[in-house]
């Protein structure tokens, strides 16, 4: 069975590939994203999966950076998950509840670094007296709370974190919509087998030559003229010189048609650096 380097255990990103995996594939817990990305390079698993992006927090920028400058491990797939958060913690001690905020007496927060902008309503209504405290993933935050058996120290995670280790839910989907759902991408450094989709998405990077006045108009017409379209555009420092910058740019379709290929040479010609990060299928949320 293939190997999956997952930020986990009980964490979204456990539910979200095994929602999209299913069981026939091999789960492979790292306390860090950083050691996804490594075991995935490395080859102690096959394959490796990335939160990249959310739709209240939008690109999680230190993934992005990993997989851009860190490592060389192409896009797989990439699918999407609805992302419901909790809070989690112990119930008011005795004599400490309050009428006009039933969660007043928590004093600290534990969670990944994205939650805060997925929960900004609730935790700005309920839990503006308590401070936030960063851990390696929504999960941690939970086993941390569970250890310390505080009421005053809660997390927000997953449902499955909360049984798993036996921290009440306080509160049922605190996230800012409904509809929250966080994009995963499949890395590897060999092509899997998956379940065919019919949309294909072709991820590249381009730096340009340098800042000149419509050079970015130039990039963009090489595909607008194609009418290729482009499903996300977002520039990002190159991190060697302050001031300069490349492009993210996801595009909706596969580098096998007859146009997308064509579009690439035409940026490189006018001078343009274009790596391809990945050509994959793409996989919307079905229940
Ligand atoms: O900490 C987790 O539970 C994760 O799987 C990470 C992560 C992320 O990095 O975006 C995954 C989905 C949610 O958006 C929140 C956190």
């Amino acid at each position: 069975m293939k190997r999956v380097a997952i930020l986990g255990p009980s964490t979204f990103s456990e539910e979200a590939t095994r929602h999209f995996l299913g069981e026939d594939f091999t789960y492979v817990s790292y306390k860090l994203i950083s050691e996804v990305f490594n075991a995935t390079s490395s080859g102690e698993t096959d394959l490796g999966v990335i939160p990249i992006e959310n739709t209240l927090e939008g690109s999680v920028h230190l993934h992005v950076d990993w997989l851009v400058h860190e490592v060389d491990l192409p896009i797989r797939a990439e699918w999407v998950f609805p992302i419901d958060m909790n809070l989690i913690g112990y119930p008011a001690p005795e004599g400490r509840m309050d009428d006009s905020n039933p969660f007043g007496y928590i004093r600290k927060v534990l969670s990944h670094h994205v939650v805060p902008a997925q929960c900004s309503r609730f935790m700005k209504q309920y839990l503006s007296g308590a401070e936030f405290e960063q851990v390696s993933s929504t999960a941690e935050g939970v086993r941390i709370v569970s250890s310390l058996q505080d009421p005053s120290v809660a997390a927000i995670g997953t449902a499955i974190a909360s049984t798993n280790y036996g921290v009440p839910m306080l509160q049922k989907e605190i996230q800012d919509h409904k509809d929250n759902m966080t994009r995963f991408l499949l890395v590897g450094k060999e092509a899997s087998e998956l379940k065919s989709s019919e949309d294909m998405k072709t991820t590249i990077l381009v730096t340009l030559p340098e800042d000149y006045p419509g050079a970015l108009h130039q990039v963009l017409s090489a595909f607008a003229w194609r009418r290729i379209n482009l499903s996300k555009i977002e520039s990002k420092p190159t991190k060697k010189k302050l001031g300069t910058y490349y492009f993210y740019i996801d595009i909706a379709g596969s580098l096998d048609s007859v146009l997308l290929p064509s579009a690439i040479q035409e940026i490189e010609a006018i001078g343009c650096q274009v790596r391809i990060l990945g050509c994959y299928p793409s996989y919307p949320y079905t229940n």
